[in-house]
């Protein structure tokens, strides 16, 4: 007997592995593949919990809200939701926005509290009453910045109104600050996000269980899971075609950047010129754009948006750092069918225009970026560790360093660390290129043909003391330099409604507080005044201008065309504040308290619009000051002075374009 027992022993000892194996191997090939999409009898196998649509709508003025959105949506593949990232603009709200839905929008502030360009129908949509909302799921998470006076008032909007429209939020709120911790604050927030929602989400993924969701999935290809999230979503293919035009490009889904790259139009640049005395302190450009010649109608005071292109010399050392050539044409193609995907850029286009114009390499890094650059170098473990270091609260201080100090781009932690990658996934790791906003300093009535901006350079100091410009002074000094060359130069820009009209009634007087290049929609403002008086010189009203900035003679700029507008008495009374010609600083704020008595009567009977245009800090100032004269002057309460500068914004009588 106990002999049989050791002849069996062997046996089941072996039929014992071979189970085990095979369990095994099959519990580790369901981890592996949890989410494919296959047919037939399988298919319930592979119905997931959390297999349920979701929408990443975002509201983006330069292109963070986006990349938080493009974010999001990678994470929630990786979790194993079906997500997608929507501009706000392309969205059909009620057929999008309702019961058995889920949303989760990043929404930055812009301007003085408003929405950013792409959400605007979208606030005006969710203002009114909308049945369609209810039971819709969703989460918020806003982008502004401390130093404006409405912080992320656009973010709470959302939050408040879907939830007034009786949306269920299924995560909490979340807000960042991009004058400091933006990104740590979007960390922060998203930290439980998709175990919270796999949770808060439950009757959905419930339905889902049924495998609904998954036949959708199989039937409509829009949906198709994709987890590419350390590489490409799309492939290069060399093509034998020519080149596609920009203008012809606009019909296919591209990043939000690109899309507004496509919309906007080549003008000719007339000239540019140093609008400084000297440039001790600094440099300010005057860059005159040539309209007439495009067709291109604007208005004076309008915005704006120059599209720069990155520096020939840095193009060829990329080209060959990714083993390009620069003359290389490629054809874009996805790696997974999805009808919704959006592409870098259009196609086919060469090395050259691709890193020229859709690649931001100089762009601020962000801890995003050392994650993804950690997988891609995932075979150097070392070096794998330093870039996660980074990215956590130990690694805080050395992050600040790379980024606040030594200005590391992208570009420069790639080489240092010899970091190989191929083209599709520099690009996919590097922002798009987003417009820079300027307010135009010319009138359309003195001079429908051109366009004029000014614009002061952008210089780090490095602590090893070199000068590092940034991605638009570059652009414009390589500009300058090809048009005393004799090159002919067309610059990519698109024009944008500003907040900045003269008033209405030709009797109201305005006060214009514009130092530095605070002063440029002034200048728009004066000229069309002086047309004015020419066919009508019975004043009626004042204009009084405060500008300010070091020195009179270093950068007072439109210097010789402000004096001769005071003395043609185009501006009646011209304040000037220059901070570091005597020992006592001075600035505007001080020349306006001399005349605060007058202010205040001005203000309490709404004689006068007053527009402030410049840096957050000075405006911050200038609003201040007025309400400590409402208080001095009129005793008002803080509340009361507060309600007045409300009922001022409100009526536009107090109108502000801060930086
Ligand atoms: C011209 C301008 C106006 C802004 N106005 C506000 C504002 O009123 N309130 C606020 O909280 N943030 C404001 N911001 C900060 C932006 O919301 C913040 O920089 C955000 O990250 C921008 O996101 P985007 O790149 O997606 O447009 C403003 C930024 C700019 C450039």
């Amino acid at each position: 007997m106990e002999f049989q027992y050791i002849l069996l022993a062997p046996v089941v000892l072996l039929v014992g592995i071979i189970i085990y194996f095979l369990k095994s191997k099959s519990e580790s090939k369901q981890n592996q593949q949890p989410q494919q999409v296959i047919s037939g009898e399988e298919k319930k196998i592979q119905c997931q919990d959390q297999l349920i649509p979701i929408s990443i709508y975002f509201g983006s003025q330069q292109g963070t809200a986006a990349r938080f959105a493009k974010q999001l949506s990678e994470e929630g593949k990786e979790h194993g939701f079906i997500t997608t990232e929507i501009d706000l603009n392309e969205v059909e709200f009620e057929n999008e926005m309702k019961k058995g839905k889920v949303g989760i929008f990043c929404m930055a502030t812009h301007g003085e509290g408003d929405p950013t360009d792409n959400a605007k129908k979208f606030i005006s949509w969710l203002q009114e009453p909308q049945p369609s909302l209810v039971g819709f799921q969703f989460a918020v998470f806003g982008l502004g910045n401390r130093q404006y006076e409405h912080y992320n008032k656009i973010g709470k909007l959302t939050n408040n109104l879907l939830e007034g429209q009786k949306g269920v939020r299924c995560y909490q709120y979340g807000e960042g600050d991009a004058n400091s911790t933006l990104e740590d604050d979007f960390i922060d927030w998203k930290k439980d996000l998709w175990n919270e929602l796999k949770i808060s989400l439950k009757d959905l993924i419930d339905q889902a269980k049924n495998c609904q969701v998954q036949q959708e999935v199989q039937e409509n290809p829009e949906s198709t899971n994709d987890n590419t999230n350390t590489g490409s979503t799309f492939k290069l293919v060399v093509s034998n075609s020519e080149e596609i035009n920009f203008d012809q490009a606009l019909q296919g889904q591209y990043d939000f950047q690109t899309k507004q790259f496509l919309k906007a139009k080549y003008c000719q640049v007339v000239s540019i010129s140093q609008l400084r005395q000297n440039q001790k302190d600094g440099s300010t450009l005057q860059i005159i754009f040539d309209t007439g010649r495009e067709g291109i109608e604007y208005k004076t005071a309008m915005n704006l948006g120059v599209y720069p292109e990155n520096d020939d010399q840095q193009i060829l050392e990329i080209a060959n750092y990714l083993g390009e050539n620069l003359d290389t044409v490629y054809s874009l193609e996805l790696l997974q069918q999805n009808n919704r995907a959006k592409v870098p850029f259009p196609s086919p286009l060469s090395v050259r225009k691709i890193l020229k114009h859709f690649v931001d390499f100089n762009g601020q890094l962000m801890k995003n970026t050392l994650t993804k650059l950690s997988k891609i170098s995932s075979n150097d473990e070392k070096l794998k560790n330093q870039l996660i270091q980074l990215t956590t609260e130990e690694g805080k201080a050395g992050f600040q360093n790379l980024v606040d100090n030594m200005k590391t781009t992208i570009y420069q932690l790639i080489k240092e660390n010899n970091i190989k990658l191929n083209l599709a996934q520099f690009i996919e790791l590097c922002p798009r290129i987003s417009p820079r906003l300027f307010t135009i300093a010319s009138s359309n009535l003195k001079n429908p043909q051109h366009v004029e901006i000014a614009d002061s350079l952008l210089i780090d100091t490095l602590p090893n003391g070199t000068e590092k410009l940034g991605l638009c002074s570059q652009y414009f000094i390589n500009v300058q330099k090809k048009l005393l060359e004799g090159e002919c130069v067309r610059v990519r820009v698109d024009f944008r409604e500003s907040s900045f009209k003269l008033p209405d009634d030709p009797n109201k007087s305005i006060i214009m507080v514009g130092p530095g290049t605070g002063i440029a929609p002034f200048i728009g403002f004066l000229q069309e005044r002086e047309i004015f008086l020419q066919s009508q010189p019975q004043r009626q009203n004042e204009y009084i201008l405060y500008f300010g900035c070091k020195h009179q003679d270093g950068d007072f700029i439109y210097k010789d065309q402000l004096r001769e507008f005071e003395r043609s008495k185009t501006i009646d009374r011209f304040y000037t504040a220059f901070s570091r010609d005597q020992e006592q600083k001075c600035y505007v704020q001080d020349l306006l308290k001399r005349n605060s008595e007058e202010l205040y009567n001005q203000i309490l009977n709404d004689k006068v619009v007053i527009y402030i245009c410049g840096s957050t800090s000075m405006g911050n100032s200038v609003q201040n000051l007025i309400k400590e004269i409402l208080s001095t002057n009129g005793n008002w309460t803080e509340h009361e002075a507060e309600e007045k500068i409300q009922s001022m914004e409100k009526q536009k009588l107090l109108i502000k374009e801060l930086w």
